[in-house]
């Protein structure tokens, strides 16, 4: 139902124009008001810690919430409720309230649950609403309505409402792709709101078909956990994870968009801080990288690197010749050990014990030195002989002198070493001996896959594990713990003696004093530090290895590897965690073939499952092509069903056949505007950039780089070799023939291939 066809919409337009334009009168006054404060606290200097403090505060949150206004700008109001009692309600991208006629909401924020009706009503359960009114906008000015009449006894209902606003929904998907995902907080379905508002807790798995609005669930789903438990979400952060960087580009304007900007938005390559992951593993290596057995295999490369001597290590000391037989490095090393703790702190306790052979052997030698050519005294009754020469205090120094001594260090780290992950990972893949000793559960051949030169840059697939290893190493940081405490407890020396002068003088109000003591009370400055960071917990977190986030939303779940779990699990203690993915589309080489397998080791079944089955993207017509690759998976699997036609066939043609420059400018002219993926084998994007035009519209990757990504149209070029070129290249096909919004051309090698026999009509 549109605006052309009805022309008394215009009155209805009119009407809802004066609405919008006061939404957006109110919205200016907002960010006026908002700017003043911004530029009030920005102004205000010096003061005492906590007034500064409470400045960064104000400023912070002026500024957060300037941006929020400016992102909601394009569809601030998007929908109208009419409730059979003649209540009427607006719904947009946020709040807006009457702050002089008593705080009536003028606008309800789309995640409030007010406004709920407005994705759940049908004429089936109307939820008492009589009419659900889409607005479509183009900048401030309303262009169109297109209503439902819910209530069964209204006169004026009548059209099929399978989906919730379903012109509107038409034309949303009908629009042509920017290259940028766009929110869908005008259309969201039943079937998906019921998603984005699950409960917080526990873990969400949400399958889906490609196309079934996995990604727009799980970030409207970010949006809304952090509207509706913001106190408890805002200082941990929300952590978004996707397959790769393009990736994340093409949803980066998706939250803004919604008001939400404390989101932090990584692939898991980029989970460990101060490690970029520019290289890049074949498929096997990073197949072997991702099994669960790595982590078994690190432990062992730990272990490795806490050696005893063969027989005893000599170590060099004031003119001396000290030794460390292998008896006692085995004791401090399974002293050590014992400690259950990581390598580095341990390593502590392995020192100590060897520092205590060293002294002793030092302190003996030292006596025998000394009376060395002096005339044997005869022992008197009494006298113990045992008695030595040295006291405590000369053993004291002389320890302190052997461990700041350069070569008993160098013996102890040959045996012990301070390790980073990056050290310890560098040096076992630079060693096949190290490998040998590490994977012994590897197979040779496997193990000649990880071997690489030591300057070698890190790849994605490193990261799980460093991140294992720094678990594996940990820090050692008793004495950074213990000069900070020093600080801490001069520090309050110093504040106590500024309150006992301020105590006696009796002009000082009380309140002055008690912002001292505020100063002094170590809890309260934490928590106000807490408070300060809430606004930028995503980029603290993005510093911070050991950040735990409140809630983690991976996006195509199902291409992690067991070690990108570990990692992901690590940084959500909670498991408070939405997994969206489709088991059918897996194409990581250790990517899940089923959840139970992935979750099963960290939650055991404790994981709710929900399921999305239609299909916005992908038009009937290509999807009963992508049936085809799907069945050659596995013949049980069904493709979601798809909401629309789109008229125009898919087409296949042999590469001998056509000129892919002239078939390229052909789907770009066709997209009119839209864009183009042209989607191919690794092996063939080099000679296919020189032959392709230079056109922004125009993305040539290959299928990895594509997922999660849609194109009006798309070109796949040898098919055959993208099914021949991995185990799971039927998958790989699957996941580009479903990339097409509208169009889709196939382009194959060989003159007789076919997707399978049961498809050459729809091929024709
Ligand atoms: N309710 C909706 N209203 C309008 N558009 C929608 C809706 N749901 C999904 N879409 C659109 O459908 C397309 C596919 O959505 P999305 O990319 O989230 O699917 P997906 O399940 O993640 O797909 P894939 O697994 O293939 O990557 C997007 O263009 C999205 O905006």
């Amino acid at each position: 139902m549109s605006a052309e066809r009805e022309p008394e919409n215009r009155t209805e337009i009119a009407a809802e124009q004066d609405y919008v334009s006061m939404l957006y009168r109110k919205l200016d006054a907002e960010r006026e008001g908002a700017q003043r404060r911004l530029t009030d606290a920005l102004g205000r200097t010096g003061g005492t810690p906590q007034a500064r403090t409470e400045r960064d505060v104000s400023a912070s949150m002026y500024s957060e919430r300037l941006a929020q206004i400016t992102a909601v700008e394009q569809g601030l109001c998007f929908g109208r409720l009419d409730f059979l009692d003649g209540e009427a309600h607006y719904v947009g991208r946020i709040g807006l309230f009457d702050e002089e006629g008593g705080y009536e909401p003028l606008l309800l924020d789309w995640r409030a649950p007010a406004a709920r009706p407005f994705y759940l009503a049908t004429a089936a359960s109307p939820e008492g609403v009589r009419r659900r009114r889409h607005i479509r906008t183009l900048s401030r000015t309303v262009v169109g309505v297109d209503d439902e009449v819910l209530d069964l006894h209204a006169a004026d209902q009548g059209h099929d409402l399978g989906l919730a606003g379903e012109a509107a929904l038409l034309a949303a998907l009908e629009r042509r792709r920017t290259g940028e995902m766009s929110d869908i907080v005008a259309t969201i379905q039943a079937e998906q709101d019921r998603i984005i508002r699950d409960e917080l807790g526990g873990v969400l798995v949400v399958q889906g078909g490609p196309g079934t609005g996995k990604t727009a669930v799980a970030l409207h789903r970010a949006a809304y956990l952090l509207y509706t438990y913001r106190e408890r979400l805002a200082g941990r952060g929300v952590l978004v994870v996707g397959p790769n960087t393009t990736f994340l580009r093409y949803i980066a304007q998706v939250l803004p968009s919604l008001g939400e900007t404390g989101v932090l938005l990584s692939t898991v390559g980029q989970l460990f801080p101060g490690v970029r992951a520019t290289g890049q593993d074949s498929r096997e290596t990073a197949e072997i990288k991702g099994r669960a057995v790595m982590a078994d295999v690190l432990t062992q490369a730990v272990r490795d690197r806490q050696e005893v001597p063969e027989t005893a290590l000599e170590v060099e000391f004031d003119d001396t010749v000290l030794t460390l037989d292998r008896v006692s490095c085995e004791r401090a090393r399974a002293k050590a050990r014992a400690t259950r703790r990581p390598h580095n702190p341990a390593r502590r306790v392995f020192v100590e014990e060897l520092l205590e052979v060293l002294v002793d052997q030092a302190t003996e030698g030292f006596e025998v030195g000394l009376f060395e050519g002096v005339p044997e005294i005869p022992v008197e009754e009494g006298e113990r002989t045992d008695a030595t020469v040295l006291d405590a205090g000369d053993h004291a120094e002389i320890r302190a002198e052997l461990a700041a001594s350069e070569t008993v260090r160098a013996a102890l780290d040959s045996l012990w070493p301070t390790l980073t992950p990056q050290r310890l990972l560098r040096e076992l893949f630079a060693s096949r001996e190290r490998l040998d000793s590490a994977a012994a559960a590897l197979t040779e051949a496997e193990r000649d896959r990880l071997v690489r030169p030591p300057k070698s840059s890190w790849t994605p697939a490193d990261v799980p594990l460093l991140d294992e290893l720094a678990e594996l190493l940990g820090v050692d940081d008793t004495d950074r713990q213990a000069r900070r405490a020093r600080r801490e407890r001069e520090e309050r020396a110093y504040a106590e003696g500024v309150l006992d002068i301020l105590e006696q003088d009796e002009e000082i109000a009380d309140e002055e004093i008690l912002r001292v003591a505020d100063i002094l009370d170590a809890e309260l400055f934490a928590e106000r530090q807490q408070r300060r960071g809430e606004l930028t917990a995503a980029e603290r977190a993005a510093r911070d290895r050991t950040w735990t986030f409140g809630h983690v939303i991976v996006d195509e779940a199902q291409e992690l590897s067991p070690m990108d779990w570990r990692l992901l699990m690590r940084r959500c203690p909670s498991r408070s965690m939405t997994l969206v993915g489709d088991v059918a589309q897996t194409g990581a080489p250790a990517g899940a073939s089923a959840w139970q397998d992935v979750l099963g080791p960290h939650v055991g079944d404790r994981w709710r499952l929900r399921e999305l089955t239609v299909n916005y993207r992908t038009p009937v017509e290509i999807m009963s092509l992508a049936a085809a690759a799907l069945a050659r998976v596995d013949p049980g699997l069904r493709v979601p069903l798809s909401v629309r036609e789109s008229g125009v066939s898919p087409w296949q043609r042999p590469i001998s056949e056509v000129g892919l420059r002239s078939v390229v400018d052909g789907e770009l002219a066709a997209a009119d505007g839209g864009t183009v993926g042209v989607l191919c084998p690794p092996e063939w994007i080099e000679r296919l950039r020189a032959d392709l035009p230079d056109d922004e519209r125009l993305s040539l990757s290959t299928v990895d780089d594509a997922k999660g990504l849609e194109f009006d149209g798309v070109v796949v070029v040898a098919p055959e070799e993208i099914v021949a070129g991995s185990p799971r290249g039927w998958n790989d096909l699957y996941v580009a023939l479903t990339r097409a919004t509208r169009r889709l051309g196939i382009v194959p090698v060989r003159e007789e291939w076919e997707l399978s026999a049961g498809e050459r009509e729809i091929v024709g």
